[in-house]
C-alpha cells in the first residue's frame, strides 16, 4: 500500500456501515495550502479501482491549484456507490464527519456524480465544504465557471491553431453532457457551431437536441465509441478520464483535444503521442480550473467578478503553455507540468524559509 501511495501525504479510508458509506479521501500535496478537491461518486468495480482514481485525481488537483495560482494543495475524494440509487442524507452526513475529522486539512465539494445539494447534508457536519448553493452560504454550482473556463480554453486553442478565436463555424465532439458538458454544448450551439454529442444518459441527449432547436448551431448524436472518430475540429472530453489512450488516439481526426474531464490522458506519454500526431492538447488541469477558482475564492467571501477575471486568465495561461511547448519542443502536458512544478518548488522554499505553521491564513465562515 505504501508503494502505491508513495507520492501522497495521506490517504483515508472511510467506512460507515449504517449509512452504507464507503469513501476514500486522498491528500496529495499541501505545499501550497490545505488540500482542496471535489468528491466523485461512482459504482467503482473494486476498491482498487476507486483508490487508483482518487490518487490520480488528487495529484491532478495539486497541479491544478499551482496552475491557477490558488493557495490550496491537491486532494480529492471518491464515494463508492451508484449516484442514481445509493445517495441519502445520512450517507453525505457520514462523509461530512470524516471530512471534519481531518481538521481543515481537506476541503471538498462536487465532482462527477455529485451535486451541490448533496453537500448541504455534509455541511451540517463540517465547515470544510465548498460549492453549496448561495442560500447555504456557498458560491453555488462550480460547474458554471468550469464550463466558462473550457470555453476560454477552446478560444485560446482556436487562436493558436487558426489565428482567430471565433467559436462559430467550427465543429466539436463532446463526450458527456453532465453539469459541465451540457453548459459547454449549449454555449457552442448558441455560438453557431456544429456539435457531435454522446452520453450514456438519454435524457441529457434529448434535452440538448430540444434546446438546439432554438439556437443557430446544430447537434448530432453519435454512439459512445463513434465520438472518437467524429469528423470534428476539436474533441471535448467532459466525462471520464483516461479517454486519450493507445486505442483512441489512432481514431481521432480532430486538430485539438480540449475539455473538462480530469486526467484525460491515460498516461503522460499519450500527450507526446498527440503531439506526434499533430493534435494540440489543452492540458486538462489548466482548462478545467474554473470550478476550483470559484470554490477557492469562496473561502475569502464569494466575489463573482474576481472569479470571472481569474477564469478568463485560463485563456492566457493556455496560450503561454502552447508557446512554451513549441519553443522548448515539449508536449503541452510536459510544458504545463514544468510550469506547475516550478511554482510548487518555489513555494516550498519560501514555506520553509519563513515558518512551518503559517497555513491556513484565511478564516472559514461558519
Ligand atoms: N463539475 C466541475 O466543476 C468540474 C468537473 N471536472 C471534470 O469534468 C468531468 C465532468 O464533470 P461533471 O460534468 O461535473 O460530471 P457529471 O456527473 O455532472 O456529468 C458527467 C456526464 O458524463 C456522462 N458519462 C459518464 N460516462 C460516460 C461515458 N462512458 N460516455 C459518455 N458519457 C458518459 C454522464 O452520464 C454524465 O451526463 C469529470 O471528469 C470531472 O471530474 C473538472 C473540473 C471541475
Ligand atoms: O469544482 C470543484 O468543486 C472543486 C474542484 C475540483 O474538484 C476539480 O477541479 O476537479
Amino acid at each position: 500500500m505504501f508503494e502505491k501511495i508513495s507520492q501522497h501525504e495521506q490517504v483515508v479510508f472511510c467506512n460507515d456501515p449504517s449509512s452504507g458509506l464507503k469513501a476514500i479521501i486522498a491528500i496529495h500535496n499541501t505545499t501550497l495550502g490545505p488540500a482542496l478537491g471535489g468528491c466523485r461518486m461512482r459504482p467503482y468495480k473494486s476498491t482498487d479501482e476507486a483508490l487508483e482514481d482518487v490518487l490520480r485525481l488528487s495529484k491532478g488537483m495539486t497541479y491544478k491549484c499551482a496552475g491557477a495560482d490558488v493557495d490550496f494543495g491537491g486532494g480529492k475524494s471518491v464515494i463508492i456507490g451508484d449516484p442514481t440509487t445509493d445517495k441519502s442524507p445520512a450517507l453525505f452526513r457520514a462523509f461530512g464527519q470524516f471530512v471534519d475529522s481531518l481538521n481543515g486539512r481537506f476541503y471538498t465539494g462536487t465532482d462527477m456524480g455529485t451535486t451541490p445539494d448533496d453537500f448541504v447534508h455534509a455541511l451540517k457536519e463540517t465547515s470544510c465544504i465548498v460549492g453549496v448553493p448561495d442560500e447555504y452560504g456557498g458560491s453555488g454550482d462550480s460547474s458554471v465557471p468550469t464550463a466558462q473556463g473550457v470555453i476560454y480554453g477552446l478560444r485560446a486553442t482556436l487562436q493558436a491553431l487558426y489565428g482567430s478565436e471565433d467559436l462559430s463555424g467550427m465543429s466539436y465532439s463532446i463526450q458527456g453532457l453532465g453539469k459541465v458538458g451540457y453548459k459547454v454544448a449549449e454555449h457552442l450551439v448558441a455560438a453557431g457551431a456544429h456539435v457531435y454529442v454522446t452520453d450514456i444518459n438519454q435524457e441529457a441527449l434529448k434535452n440538448i437536441v430540444e434546446q438546439s432547436e432554438l439556437l443557430p448551431g446544430t447537434v448530432q448524436i453519435v454512439g459512445g465509441n463513434e465520438i472518437y472518430g467524429a469528423d470534428a475540429d476539436i474533441f471535448v472530453p467532459c466525462a471520464l478520464g483516461g479517454v486519450v489512450n493507445d486505442e483512441t488516439i489512432d481514431r481521432l481526426k480532430v486538430k485539438a483535444v480540449v475539455g473538462s474531464a480530469n486526467n484525460q490522458l491515460l498516461e503522460d506519454k499519450h500527450g507526446i503521442y498527440l503531439q506526434q500526431k499533430g493534435i494540440l492538447y489543452g492540458p486538462d488541469y489548466i482548462v478545467n480550473a474554473g470550478g476550483l477558482i470559484q470554490v477557492a475564492d469562496e473561502l475569502y467571501g464569494p466575489n463573482r467578478d474576481r472569479v470571472l477575471n481569474q477564469t478568463r486568465a485560463i485563456y492566457d495561461s493556455l496560450l503561454a503553455i502552447y508557446k512554451q511547448s513549441k519553443e522548448q519542443n515539449l508536449s503541452t502536458m510536459e510544458a504545463a507540468n514544468r510550469f506547475c512544478e516550478d511554482r510548487i518548488e518555489h513555494r516550498k522554499r519560501r514555506n520553509s524559509f519563513f515558518s512551518h505553521d503559517t497555513r491556513p491564513k484565511w478564516k472559514v465562515r461558519h
